[in-house]
Parts: structure tokens; C-alpha cells; sequence
């Protein structure tokens, strides 16, 4: 690795040569891999690191727009050190392109949330900001998510998120090795439902304090996997097809 290079995200500012901006970051490492290599009118065009499996690939579009595809990691703590690393070498806009457990009634399997705000029970983000500071989406940004979902003829729901540390315990799950959950999170996910909260995933509060205490865009569009008032199970038969969505949605608010 050399010197110039980022210490865990494993490139540096020299190596996206042509001005890039945008990126596309997931929790999981093989999606970014999947929108760069295996996406219909994606051309990869370099691998730029894999170290640690923070996968990450120098894209470009058909109209060329070049963008970055690559993983943040599952939780927030992960999230800061790759989101503080690409703001390092230079990205001014993020989208997380993420999977989700839906709360409200309406939020179904297969359909998508994209995020105007978020709940945060995340710890990593206070150490970006106090605590109360508003977890914000660019709105902007969710707008260009919002016109390519409408364009595309996509499923989308546009509200609030709640982004929570654990995918078990702060999520309600029961049925894990921990089943006596804290008295502090029992009923929580049907309190926030009446709150008319959207769903549960575990990085974009951070992300959005991110986004405006470090001054870039920053956005979330995530897959719904879940629909957790009536079920813990994430729907895996449904996963593919729900992914693609949010990745077309993503890719089409990156357009020229
Ligand atoms: O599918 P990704 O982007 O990883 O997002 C969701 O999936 C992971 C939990 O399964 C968490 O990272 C959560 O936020
Ligand atoms: O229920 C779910 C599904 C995906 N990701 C989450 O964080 N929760």
C-alpha cells in the first residue's frame, strides 16, 4: 500500500485520476462488487482495493459519469472510518444503497425505502456530533433518489428511519441467542410504528450526521427484506430482486 493511500479504505485521491464525486457504499461487500461488475450499462473500470473486504470499484455509466462503488461495512462504527476515508480522497456524495426490516404497515417486502431523516441510536455518531444534532438526509439528493424510483415505476416510501446498532437486540428480534431482550426494547419496533416510522437499518443516521457536519451530500435508499410487526424473518427468496431495485434507483438519480 503506498503512502498516499488510505488506511483501510486501501486507494488514494491519485488513483480515481478523472474527477469523480459520487459513490455508491452498501454494508455488504459483494453488492458493491455486484453493481460494479455484474450491473447492465456499469463499466468497471478498476478494482481499487479490497483490503480488509472494503470492496471498492471505479465506475462509469454510459453518459460517463464516473462513480465509486463500495462497502461500508454492517454498523456505524465501520461506517465512519470508510465514509471519513472517502471524504479524505475527495467524494462529495454518498449514497448508502442498503437493505432494511419495514415497520410501518405499508412498507412490504420487495418494496423501498428511501430516507428523509433517521431516528439515531448509533453511538459511532456521537462522536461526530451531539447526540440531538439532526440526522438529515441531503435533500437534494433524496429528491434525485425519489424522481428515478417514480421514473423507474418502483415501490418507494419516503420517511423516516430508524438506524440502531444491532440487528437483533435493537431491532426487537427474540428469536437469537439473546432472547431476553432489555426492558428498554421491548414494544420498541410497535412504538415507532405508531411514530410513523419507516423501518429499521443499521448505518444512515450516521451517515446523514456525517453528511452535514463534514459538508457532503449524503442519502440512503434501501431494499425492504423484513416486515417486522409481523415476522423476524428476512425474506431471502426476495433479496435479489429487492437489491436490484435500490441499485437501479441509485444508479438512475446518478445520471447526468
Ligand atoms: O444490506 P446492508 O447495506 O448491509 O444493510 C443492512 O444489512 C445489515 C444487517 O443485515 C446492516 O448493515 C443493515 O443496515
Ligand atoms: O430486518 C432487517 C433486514 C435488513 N437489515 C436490517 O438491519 N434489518
Amino acid at each position: 500500500m503506498g503512502e498516499s493511500q488510505l488506511y483501510h479504505i486501501g486507494f488514494s485521491k491519485q488513483d480515481l485520476g478523472e474527477q469523480v464525486q459520487a459513490v455508491l457504499l452498501c454494508g455488504d461487500p459483494q453488492r458493491a462488487r455486484r453493481i460494479a461488475q455484474e450491473t447492465d450499462g456499469v463499466d468497471c473500470l478498476q478494482v481499487l482495493s479490497e483490503n480488509r473486504g472494503l470492496n471498492s470499484y471505479l465506475c462509469r455509466l454510459p453518459d460517463g459519469t464516473r462513480f465509486i462503488s463500495a462497502t461500508s461495512g454492517m454498523g456505524a462504527p465501520s461506517l465512519s472510518i470508510v465514509v471519513n476515508e472517502l471524504v479524505q480522497v475527495g467524494l462529495h456524495q454518498i449514497i448508502r444503497v442498503g437493505t432494511c426490516g419495514g415497520i410501518a404497515d405499508q412498507v412490504k417486502v420487495g418494496s423501498l425505502v428511501i430516507s428523509q431523516a433517521a431516528l439515531c441510536r448509533q453511538g459511532a455518531a456521537a462522536d461526530i456530533a451531539p447526540r440531538d444534532y439532526p440526522a438529515a438526509a441531503d435533500p437534494f439528493l433524496t429528491v434525485a433518489l425519489v424522481e428515478a424510483a417514480q421514473r423507474l415505476g418502483l415501490d418507494y416510501h419516503l420517511g423516516v428511519t430508524a438506524s440502531v446498532d444491532t440487528f437483533y437486540e435493537g431491532q426487537e428480534r427474540t428469536d437469537s441467542a439473546n432472547p431476553q431482550l432489555l426492558r428498554s426494547l421491548q414494544g420498541v419496533t410497535e412504538e415507532y410504528r405508531q411514530l410513523k416510522i419507516l423501518n429499521y437499518e443499521m448505518e444512515a443516521a450516521t451517515l446523514f450526521k456525517m453528511g452535514l457536519v463534514y459538508g457532503f451530500s449524503a442519502a440512503c435508499v434501501c431494499a425492504v427484506l423484513a416486515e417486522r410487526c409481523s415476522s423476524e424473518k428476512v425474506n431471502v427468496e426476495m433479496k435479489k430482486q429487492a437489491e436490484e431495485g435500490a441499485v437501479r434507483v441509485a444508479l438512475n438519480a446518478l445520471k447526468k
